[in-house]
Formats: structure tokens, C-alpha cells, sequence
């Protein structure tokens, strides 16, 4: 199989740059989208990269090799908006970044690898619309998959979140298995991973992003994620949540290790007061909401790791947004339950798991005329400590739409 930007040699719409290995996470509620620009004239020869890395102080075991510099890109479109992503992909010209697959009965046929319910829900969209067809990967395989490259390529890519302090994690690449992966979506997948291709599935909930963002839509009337997400940094959730200390009179239940703000009950304190409906704010209601989706998530994944004997959980999935309230929630849940045994720690790209595994079956194939042996970051601080095929440097927040990294791929 060919990458179709080895055999085309056109130019995106980005002057300077051609696309290759587009790929898709196509979710209940988000798509995601990863592709990789090569800067023209980026591909370098031993000499020249030899000197370069020299006076990057990178070892020269990982950089014998040829190399093209480009970039990873990451986008999301609303799942409901899938036509904004089939225009995006049509005006980037990111169909350059599919491939031919020459034993397929008709090899004219342009493939994109795609991930997620929606490559099946939607690949007869995709066909009618930009006459093309998708490559399937397995989701949960794509989430391990995109999980381990980003552990062990992406430089200050994990960290750990608790009373406003965020640590970045040093990870150590001989010790990174087993952990639980929590993949926080529309609904919630809870994955043991023991290695590279080595996980299963242990658990999941159906009380998940979708469920904050659906049941926050019905009971706020916001109009969109953002808006919800910003409306709970305002509220408070103790004149909706019924707390311990409402039921005991101010005090705690020491005895059974409960103290007086623990939340008794969600919600709970809608049922006993004598307020009107219209008098609870949107704000509280949001913060509430939040605070009973991430406690709960928190709670059965710390059930999960318990199971395994797990002591590191790595949560990821768009419903984190990098957002302090949601990560401060789920880390207290973890420490809480674990009685400070069990670690919370999120990623950086956190919704760009699944789409990234799929960028990453492409491996096998060739990119711009190279084999791909690894994509190291441009500017990296210890490459040669790092025992995987691809690294990248991490230096913009991947919430943005159309974000990107900037990478070297090493070729055989
Ligand atoms: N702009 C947004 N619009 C809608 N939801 C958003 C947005 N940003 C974050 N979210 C949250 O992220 C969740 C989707 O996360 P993600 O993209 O990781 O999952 P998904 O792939 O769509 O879902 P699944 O894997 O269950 O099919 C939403 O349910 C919502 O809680
Ligand atoms: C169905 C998937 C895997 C689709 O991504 C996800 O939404 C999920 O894990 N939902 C939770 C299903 C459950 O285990 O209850």
C-alpha cells in the first residue's frame, strides 16, 4: 500500500507543506482528526542531520537514519456538525494524507484509517460525500495504542492534578505497565493495559461526558460544552448537594471516616428545601452535575484498579478539557477512596488517544518514500532515553481546534 502523498505530488492549501497519514476518531460526540504536514525540503541527508543533532546534543544511535521534519496536526468538530469536518477535510486538502490499497478490487480507491462507532455508523457518508473510504482500527486498540505513544513519546505529557497543583509526571518507560487507562467520552471505557497491543477492557460506565453535557443542556439550557463548563466555574454545588454535614447537623461522621462537606447525597438537597425550581441558579446546577459525574468516575475506577492491584490511573477523553474543578474532583475521588495508595494523573492531549492510534496504524506504510522507523520531537530534551518508534514534542494546548506539534520522522 501506498501513502496516496508518496505518489501525488501536490501541495495543500498551507503553501510549504504536504499532508500524509490522516486519520480519524469518529466518537458519540466528537471527531477527532490527526494528520502529519512534512515541511518541503524538510527531508535531510546523514551529513547534514548528523551536524544538526550535534549541536541539538541528540544521540546519534536514534538519528542514523534520513529524516523529514513536519508536523502533527489535531482538530475536533462536533460529531452533530460532521459536514463542518467533511468541508474542513475537502478545503485542507487532507485526502492527500489517505492511501491506496493495491490488493483492494479497485485500487483507484482512496482509504483513510478511521476509529470509533461513527467509522461505521458514517462510512457510507464519507463515500458519497469526499468518495472515500475508511480503514477501520479497533477503537479500544486505537486508545492503547495513542495512550503508550503519548506516555513514552510526548515530553511532559502526564501529570498529576490536586488542589490547584499540577506536577508533570516523569514517566519511566520500563516501568510504565500495568495501569488503568479511563477513557472519559460520551460514555466511559475503563482499559488494563499490560503492554504495547496488551490491554483489556475491564469496565465502563454509561454515565459519562455525554451524561454531564446531555443532562446539563436539559436541566441549564446552555447551548453549548463550553458554555456549561464555564458556568460551573461560578456555581456552587453545596446549595444543591445534600452534604454529610446536612444530615448530621453541621457535624461529621467521624466514626465511619465521613466529614461534614463529604457529599451525602447529589442533588440530594433539591428534594428537601422549599425553593421554587426557577430559584436554582444554572451555575450550581452545573457545578453539581460536574462534581457527580467526575466523583463517580473517580470512585469506579479506583474500584477497577483495586481489582487489578492498579496503583496508576491515567484518565483521558474530551470530557477533562484540562478543566481544574473536573481533575480536582476525580483526584480527590482516587485519593479519597484509595486512601492515598491509588494516582490520578491526566494527559495533555487527552482526546486525541483513539485518532492518534489510528494515525499511528499507518506505521506500516511508507511516508513521503520512507519506511518509518520513528518521528522524534524537533527540539528534544532526552530523545535517546525513550524507547519507542515516535516521539514528539508538546509546545500548544490541544484543545484548541487545529492544533499541532512539531516532529521528526525517522526513516529506514
Ligand atoms: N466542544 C464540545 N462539544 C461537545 N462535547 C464536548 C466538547 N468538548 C468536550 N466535550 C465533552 O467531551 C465528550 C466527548 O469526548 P470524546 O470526544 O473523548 O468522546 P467520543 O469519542 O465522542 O465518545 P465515545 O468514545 O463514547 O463515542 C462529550 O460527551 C462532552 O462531555
Ligand atoms: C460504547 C463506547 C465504547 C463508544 O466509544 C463508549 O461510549 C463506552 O465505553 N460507553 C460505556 C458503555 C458501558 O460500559 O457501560
Amino acid at each position: 500500500m501506498d501513502l496516496l502523498a508518496d505518489v501525488s505530488n501536490q501541495q495543500n492549501s498551507e503553501p510549504g507543506s504536504q499532508i500524509s497519514h490522516l486519520a480519524l476518531d469518529i466518537g458519540g460526540s466528537l471527531i477527532k482528526l490527526v494528520y502529519f504536514s512534512r515541511n518541503n525540503d524538510s527531508r535531510r541527508d546523514d551529513d547534514q542531520q548528523k551536524s544538526r543533532n550535534e549541536s541539538l546534543g541528540v544521540s546519534q544511535s536514534d538519528t542514523s537514519q534520513p529524516v523529514l521534519e513536519g508536523r502533527l496536526h489535531f482538530a475536533k468538530f462536533e460529531t452533530s456538525k460532521i459536514n463542518d469536518c467533511l468541508e474542513f477535510i475537502r478545503s485542507k486538502k487532507l485526502l492527500l494524507g489517505g492511501f491506496h490499497d493495491h490488493t483492494a478490487p479497485s485500487s483507484d480507491k482512496i482509504f483513510i484509517k478511521a476509529t470509533g462507532g461513527g467509522a461505521y455508523k458514517f462510512a457510507d457518508l464519507f463515500k458519497e460525500k469526499l468518495e472515500i473510504s475508511l480503514d477501520k482500527e479497533d477503537e479500544m486498540d486505537c486508545l492503547v495504542t495513542g495512550a503508550n505513544f503519548l506516555l513514552k513519546a510526548v515530553h511532559q505529557e502526564a501529570f498529576t492534578y490536586l488542589d490547584g497543583q499540577k506536577e508533570f509526571v516523569q514517566i519511566d518507560h520500563n516501568d510504565l505497565y500495568p495501569y488503568l487507562l479511563v477513557n472519559i467520552g460520551s460514555g466511559v471505557s475503563m482499559i488494563k493495559v499490560d503492554g504495547d497491543g496488551k490491554f483489556e477492557r475491564v469496565s465502563g460506565t454509561n454515565l459519562g461526558g455525554g451524561t454531564f453535557w446531555g443532562l446539563g443542556r436539559l436541566l441549564t439550557k446552555c447551548k453549548n460544552f463550553d458554555e456549561l463548563l464555564e458556568l460551573s466555574h461560578q456555581g456552587n454545588n453545596r446549595v444543591i448537594d445534600m452534604l454529610v454535614g446536612d444530615i448530621y447537623g453541621g457535624t461529621d461522621y467521624a466514626k465511619v471516616g465521613l466529614s461534614a462537606t463529604t457529599i451525602a447525597s447529589s442533588f440530594g438537597k433539591a428534594i428537601s428545601d422549599n425553593k421554587e425550581l426557577e430559584e436554582y441558579k444554572p451555575e450550581d446546577i452545573s457545578r453539581s452535575l460536574l462534581r457527580m459525574i467526575s466523583n463517580n468516575i473517580g470512585q469506579i475506577s479506583y474500584l477497577n484498579a483495586l481489582r487489578f492491584g492498579l496503583k496508576r490511573i491515567f484518565f483521558a477523553g474530551f470530557f477533562i478539557r484540562g478543566h481544574a474543578y473536573t481533575m480536582d474532583t476525580i483526584s480527590v475521588a482516587v485519593h479519597f477512596w484509595s486512601k492515598g495508595e491509588a494516582k490520578a494523573m491526566f494527559l495533555r492531549h487527552e482526546g486525541f488517544l483513539g485518532a492518534l492510534g489510528a494515525f499511528m496504524s499507518y506505521e506500516k506504510q511508507s511516508l513521503d518514500g520512507l519506511m518509518v522507523h520513528k518521528i522524534v520531537q524537533r527540539f528534544p530534551i532526552s530523545v535517546s532515553s525513550a524507547g519507542d518508534k515516535i516521539y514528539c514534542s508538546l509546545n500548544s494546548d490541544s484543545n484548541q481546534n487545529d492544533d499541532s506539534i512539531e516532529c521528526s520522522v525517522y526513516g529506514t
